[in-house]
């Protein structure tokens, strides 16, 4: 399938959600960039994520993503991003996102992303199930404020929830498919 993207795409949602394996699958198929905000951070700072959090704390983190998200957002240019999963801790990033482009949330719970990571180590916000589900509570109706669309992944496939973002962005005119 070839597809031409009009639009920034936002992925949010919490841990697991399938953030970053949705919007690498679509930026193969728009042939566009795929940014991960965790990634970028990384390689920015050139340290792992724990590592940050370790040496900035919390608070450096958040900062280190804001300026990232800025710079992201201000390259101007349609393309995949999929975000940290505490982005929407701060209106502000929110606000970034929505200027540039559209923001999708890809529901999850804790619970749910529990079964879907293995790797909760490089994860220091998600120590153990009960925890990150109150996080993601608290969360919710900030990532729910934050979105311009929600799409629930509970029980559904990677595949799945990428055909249901796909014929969403194609109605609302952000993808226009090119050769199905
Ligand atoms: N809908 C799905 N059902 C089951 N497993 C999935 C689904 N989507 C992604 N996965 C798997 O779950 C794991 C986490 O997915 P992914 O890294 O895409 O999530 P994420 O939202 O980017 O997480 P994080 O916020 O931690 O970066 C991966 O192993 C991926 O293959
Ligand atoms: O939910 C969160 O607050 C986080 C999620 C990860 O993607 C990373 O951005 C970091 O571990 C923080
Ligand atoms: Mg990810």
């Amino acid at each position: 399938m070839k597809a031409k993207l009009n639009k920034t795409v936002y992925f949010i949602g919490f841990m697991g959600a399938g953030k970053t394996t949705v919007a690498r699958r679509l930026a193969k198929a728009c042939s566009c960039e795929c940014i991960d905000v965790d990634f970028y951070i990384q390689r920015m700072h050139d340290k792992t994520i724990p590592e940050i959090f370790e040496e900035f704390g919390e608070k450096g983190f958040r900062n280190f993503e804001t300026e990232a998200l800025e710079e992201i957002a201000n390259a101007n240019k349609p393309r995949f991003v999929s975000c940290g999963g505490g982005v929407i801790t701060r209106d502000e990033n929110a606000a970034i996102m929505k200027k540039d482009g559209i923001v999708i949330h890809l529901y999850s719970d804790a619970k749910n992303g529990a079964r879907r990571i293995s790797n909760k180590d490089s994860r220091p916000l998600f120590k153990n199930v009960r925890q990150a589900q109150k996080l993601f509570l608290e969360r919710l109706p900030k990532y729910r404020k934050a979105c311009d669309y929600e799409i629930i992944t509970t029980r559904k496939n990677s595949g799945r929830v990428y055909h249901e973002v796909l014929d969403l962005l194609e109605d609302e005119g952000i993808i226009e498919i090119i050769e199905k």
